[in-house]
């Protein structure tokens, strides 16, 4: 089984604004609103591909109500815990001449939430992939996703973490089966600047010898590297297409990857899925469906 855990689901609000400016009353000329939050994203993706999970994490107020029922209507499992002070988040992602995104805090999570989740992934068996995906509200320590992965230590389990900053590098030391930094993120842990593709296998070799199995690093419209933990190194140039929304190419990458391991069985597979997913959905106003990151497969065979 799959689980997906988001500690801060969204409501994502996009909206389009020609000519921002700010100061004034700007007027917009598209809004659309969709379920959001890294875990959330992946096990959408998943269900998009064909793959089932459950989606696990914590929800608050009406904007909690909301987003579970747009996941049901969306036929994605979910299992979430309800907190009662705070709301979910509305993270509002403005197109204009640049994008720029504003994402909120997330309610408060008591330490007996935490108990109920706990509680929830005893469940997990030998096996089982679990992802752990996107910020934490920031009432939380940064230890949170290392506190879990020391929980489940003694199960065989993948780990996903896409996270950034202490809440990814504290997890290294318990071996996650894969993390998905994007080449800024990565640059950023390292206090530098990331150029080119080398540069990235530098440093996600670095994550390596810091505990990381495998590392795929995003790099948007420039493709993606994989360092994997038998010692292959992939790198490819993204599929070329039209950019129509990319948020949340992310985590499709990252749900491209878990289906593409698990039913192609190679890094291959995992790292040729996840690039194609990330840019099929980078290519659509909603999140990819199988038929788009298959065609897209089709038409890029030669970047793999
Ligand atoms: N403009 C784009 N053109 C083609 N592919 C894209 C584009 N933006 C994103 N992608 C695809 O989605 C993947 C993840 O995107 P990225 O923006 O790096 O992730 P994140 O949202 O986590 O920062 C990229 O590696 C690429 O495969
Ligand atoms: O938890 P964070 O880091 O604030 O990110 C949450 C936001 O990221 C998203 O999951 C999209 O992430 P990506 O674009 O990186 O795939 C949105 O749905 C959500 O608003």
């Amino acid at each position: 089984m799959i689980y997906t855990v988001t500690f801060n689901p969204s409501i994502d609000y996009i909206v389009n604004v020609d000519n921002f400016m700010t100061g004034v009353v700007n007027r917009t000329s598209k809004e659309i609103i969709f379920p959001g939050g890294k875990g959330i994203n992946v096990s959408m993706v998943l269900k998009n591909l064909g793959e089932e999970s459950t989606a696990l994490g914590f929800m608050a107020g009406f904007t909690g109500d909301a987003i579970t029922r747009l996941l049901q209507e969306k036929g994605v499992t979910a299992d979430f815990i309800h907190v009662t002070e705070g709301l979910s988040r509305i993270n509002v992602k403005l197109r204009a001449q640049t994008e720029t995104e504003i994402n909120g805090q997330g309610p408060k999570i008591a330490s007996e939430d935490i108990r109920k989740l706990y509680g929830k992934l005893d469940a997990l068996q030998d096996g089982d992939t679990l992802v752990l995906a996107g910020s934490i509200p920031d009432t939380m320590p940064e230890s949170m996703y290392m506190d879990i992965m020391e929980h489940l230590q003694n199960k065989k389990l993948n780990i996903v973490v896409d996270a950034t900053r202490d809440l990814l590098m504290n997890v290294l030391a318990y071996h996650p089966f894969l993390i998905k930094p994007n080449n800024h993120e990565l640059g950023e842990i390292f206090h530098t600047v990331i150029n080119d593709k080398d540069d990235v296998v530098t440093y996600a070799k670095r994550m390596q010898e810091k505990g990381a199995r495998n590392v795929l690093v995003s790099m948007a419209g420039d493709g993606a590297v994989l360092v994997t933990e038998d010692g292959q190194e992939f790198r490819a140039e993204a599929p070329k297409g039209k950019l129509v929304n990319s948020v949340g190419a992310g985590d499709s990458m990252v749900a491209g990857f878990i289906y593409g391991y698990l039913n192609g069985g190679s890094y291959a597979d995992a790292f040729r899925y996840g690039v194609c997913t990330g840019s099929a959905s980078a290519f659509s106003e909603e999140l990819a469906t199988k038929k788009e990151v298959i065609a897209l497969m089709d038409a890029n065979q030669k970047l793999f």
